[in-house]
């Protein structure tokens, strides 16, 4: 058994992106990375996407004689001056080994360990300039809940990383509604990891190899490009074995990694379910949005929950369940699943905006843009982009809670007509 610590190197973590989300990440690591100087380098390296930022008048940082409070300031060194991202999470108090860097090279620079934060639109930009950037045996997660969508099929955002920029990802997600963690209330969540068996390897002795030496192995990332059947069929990939300088990288540290004393970390090897669970409980919340939102009350929030969580596992075996090993039990059992429909049932913000929409008159887009201040809804594009692939699939009477989503987006029917759609047929 490989031991953790007593190796040359530390693993550096980034966090790539500093949203609602992002930036509770980069607290649970930091806190982790201090505690652990045997395994992580301290500082937490945090990519901003820059912009200008007023401190607002609620903030307890504003003091009108101050230089700071005069004009917008870029919210990088807001966070560095302030240890608090006061426009994506106020009020919260960020360690000071979390460091903002608007530079994403600068920030990804030397790190072992890529921890993908972000909305999903911006990945194929953020892979397009992390290419030949990273270390070339990086280890990434990706905390995201989306899928991609393409001419070729569908691809789980954690495969999208991980074949864009040639390295291995897992996948965090869980109930995780991202201020009630930042705030250090009970929470648990689900990391998927399966990493290449070459990553838990003994350290050698002596003679160690030097981070320069290469290890390509050929390993099956499981590419979901679906081009002739339901099932998509596997790609090939080279991953670079994690030198041996480095602590493994294996369950164990990816606990000491998450895991806190409010945050309980549930490992599986479930890539696929951990990242469908994610990203079609967004899909299920609008919905609950829509009937809340027709003042229905929490009777018909129950079944368009039941329906969802039923089409989600459908989902999982009818396209992930070959390739990936999908296993119905993740979405059933963990908090991937089943606790996060429920969760975003209840407060998440794809819910909230579907309820004002409705109540309101508006748009769900209308609202997110007036309501968010910034922050950006997943549900929408998901229900597009899981409707055109079930479209080119031809299923998508086999999914009438995600098909009616879809419509109701688009205006082409009402809310009010979800009952008769995911009626189930009498048996
Ligand atoms: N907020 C939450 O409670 C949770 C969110 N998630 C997931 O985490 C992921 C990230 O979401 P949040 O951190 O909540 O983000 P957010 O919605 O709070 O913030 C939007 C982020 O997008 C960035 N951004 C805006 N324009 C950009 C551009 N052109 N290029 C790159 N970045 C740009 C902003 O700087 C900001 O960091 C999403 O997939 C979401 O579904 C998962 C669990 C909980
Ligand atoms: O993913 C979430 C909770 O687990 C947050 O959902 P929203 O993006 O709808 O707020």
């Amino acid at each position: 058994m490989a031991t953790l610590g007593g190796n040359a190197k530390k693993h550096k973590v980034t966090v790539v992106g500093s949203g609602n989300w992002g930036s509770t990440i980069a607290k649970v690591v930091a806190e982790n990375t201090r505690e652990n100087p045997n395994l992580f380098e301290p500082i937490v390296q945090m990519w901003v996407y820059e912009e200008e930022v007023s401190i607002p008048k609620s903030s307890k940082h504003y003091d009108a004689s101050s230089e700071l409070c005069s004009k917008p300031q870029p919210l990088s060194q807001l966070v560095n001056q302030l240890h608090e991202n006061i426009k994506y999470l106020p009020n919260i108090a960020l360690p000071e080994n979390v460091v903002a860097n608007p530079s994403i090279e600068d920030a990804v620079k030397d790190s072992s360990i890529l921890i993908f934060n972000l909305p999903h639109q911006f990945i194929p930009k953020i892979c397009r300039l992390l290419g030949g950037k990273i270390l070339p045996f990086a280890r990434g997660i990706s905390c995201i809940k989306g899928v991609e969508v393409s001419e070729s099929g569908i691809r789980l955002l954690s495969d999208q990383i991980g074949e864009e920029l040639g390295i291995y990802c897992g996948a965090l997600s869980g109930a995780n509604i991202a201020t009630e963690i930042a705030m250090e209330k009970y929470s648990e969540t689900t990391v998927a990891y399966d990493p290449p068996a070459m990553d838990s390897r003994q350290p050698s002795p002596s003679g160690s190899p030097s981070t320069s030496q290469v290890n390509l192995v050929t390993t099956d990332l499981g590419d979901l490009h679906s081009a002739t059947s339901k099932q998509a069929q596997p790609s090939k990939t080279k991953l670079q074995a994690l030198p041996a300088d480095y602590p493994p990288l294996t369950h164990e540290t990816m606990k000491k990694l998450f895991h806190r004393p409010y945050f309980h970390v549930r490992l599986v090897s479930d890539t696929a379910g951990v990242s469908l669970g994610g990203a079609l409980k967004n899909i299920i919340a609008l919905a609950a949005g829509f009937v809340d939102g027709l003042g229905w009350g929490d009777n018909a929030k129950a079944a368009v929950m039941r329906v969802g969580i039923l089409e989600m596992v459908r989902f999982g075996q009818a396209f992930f369940s070959t390739t990936h090993h999908t296993r119905a039990t993740t979405f059933t059992e963990e908090s991937c699943g089943v606790a996060d429909v429920v969760t975003s049932c209840m407060g998440g913000r794809n819910f909230r905006c579907a309820k004002m929409a409705l109540e309101r008159g508006m748009t769900v887009e209308e609202i997110e843009e007036k309501e968010l201040n910034g922050q950006k809804l997943q549900g929408i594009s998901t229900a597009r982009e899981v409707n055109a692939f079930l479209k080119s699939q031809g299923m998508e009477a086999d999914f009438p809670l995600f098909t009616a989503v879809y419509n109701i987006l688009e205006g082409k029917i009402k809310p009010q007509q979800i009952p008769d759609l995911i009626e189930p047929k009498d048996t």
